[in-house]
């Protein structure tokens, strides 16, 4: 569904502030499959996720998404392929839209037929319905702005508007962190839930080592522009953070402080 082919990108190559965020990474993810990211600060997480929503292009290499070559597509022209949920809840919807204007333009994502933004009744019963599901109230709050709803509130909302339109991929980059612990919890919840009901392609970024195993088919660690751990399957539900402990400090060397990689 998603493959990432000997893919590099450098940032303000040539100058003093030459960055090399990833170095010839190739990753294929199967359909379903719901990948954990980890990696300490800088790692190039947060590039890869960009990349692969077009929001930057690769200096080298192939990205291919469901068959079609994506590589040079800007990222408004994936949009009908990608779902993504960003760490900042403000980030995720308009804030001076009501929920279902925000529900209806990203229902008509990426469907080439212009922001369709009217909402009629059988739209706004199944935004009720959709919104239903996550158990926060807000299917009686549809004109409510969304500016007035709680950073979980945005959160939920932000995911369910990522993911009720099946895009082929979702996006998540750390979309928990910004969330006091009850709201992180709801959030990965209605998470798990939307990825299995959907059967999305998964891709989710977070600092949480608990949270990577816990979640998903499959793990991933990321160092200094690389994959260096890739796990899945039995392997992964057997490992335990002090696998990933062990196998970084391998990757890093002695002395490394694993705070970097845990908060
Ligand atoms: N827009 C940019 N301009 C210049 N350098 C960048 C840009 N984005 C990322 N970088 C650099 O690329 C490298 C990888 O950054 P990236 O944000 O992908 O890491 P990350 O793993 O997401 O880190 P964090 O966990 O801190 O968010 C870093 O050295 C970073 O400074």
């Amino acid at each position: 569904m998603l493959d990432l082919t000997s893919v590099s990108k450098t940032f303000f190559a040539g100058t003093v502030n030459e960055r090399r965020a990833l170095t010839d990474v190739s990753l294929s993810l199967a359909p379903a499959e719901f990948t954990t990211v980890i990696g300490s600060n800088g790692a190039g997480k947060s590039t890869l996720l960009n990349l692969v929503a077009g929001a930057l292009l690769p200096d080298s290499g192939t990205i291919g998404i469901d068959g079609a070559d994506v590589t040079r597509l800007p990222d408004h022209r994936r949009a009908a392929y990608i779902g993504r949920v960003f760490q900042d809840p403000m980030a995720g919807t308009a804030t001076t839209m009501t929920i279902e204007e925000n529900l209806s333009i990203a229902l008509a994502r990426g469907r080439g037929r212009g922001l369709r933004m009217g909402v009629t009744r059988a739209k706004r019963a199944f935004f009720e319905a959709e919104l239903a599901s996550l158990e926060l109230g807000l299917e009686r709050r549809l004109k409510t702005v969304v500016g007035l709803l709680s950073g979980g509130q945005r959160q939920a909302l932000s995911l369910l508007m990522a993911t009720f339109s099946e895009p082929k991929i979702l996006l998540l980059d750390e979309h928990t962190a910004a969330l006091d612990p009850s709201r992180a919890e709801l959030v990965t919840r209605l998470t798990s839930e939307a990825v299995e009901r959907h059967h999305l392609t998964t891709l989710m970024v977070t600092h949480n080592m608990d949270q990577a195993l816990r979640l998903g088919t499959r793990l991933i660690m990321m160092h200094e522009g690389r994959i260096v751990v890739d796990v899945a399957g039995e392997q992964k539900q057997r490992a335990t953070v002090a696998d990933l402990l062990g196998a970084f400090e391998k990757v890093k060397g002695a002395g490394f402080d694993d705070r970097t990689l845990l908060q």
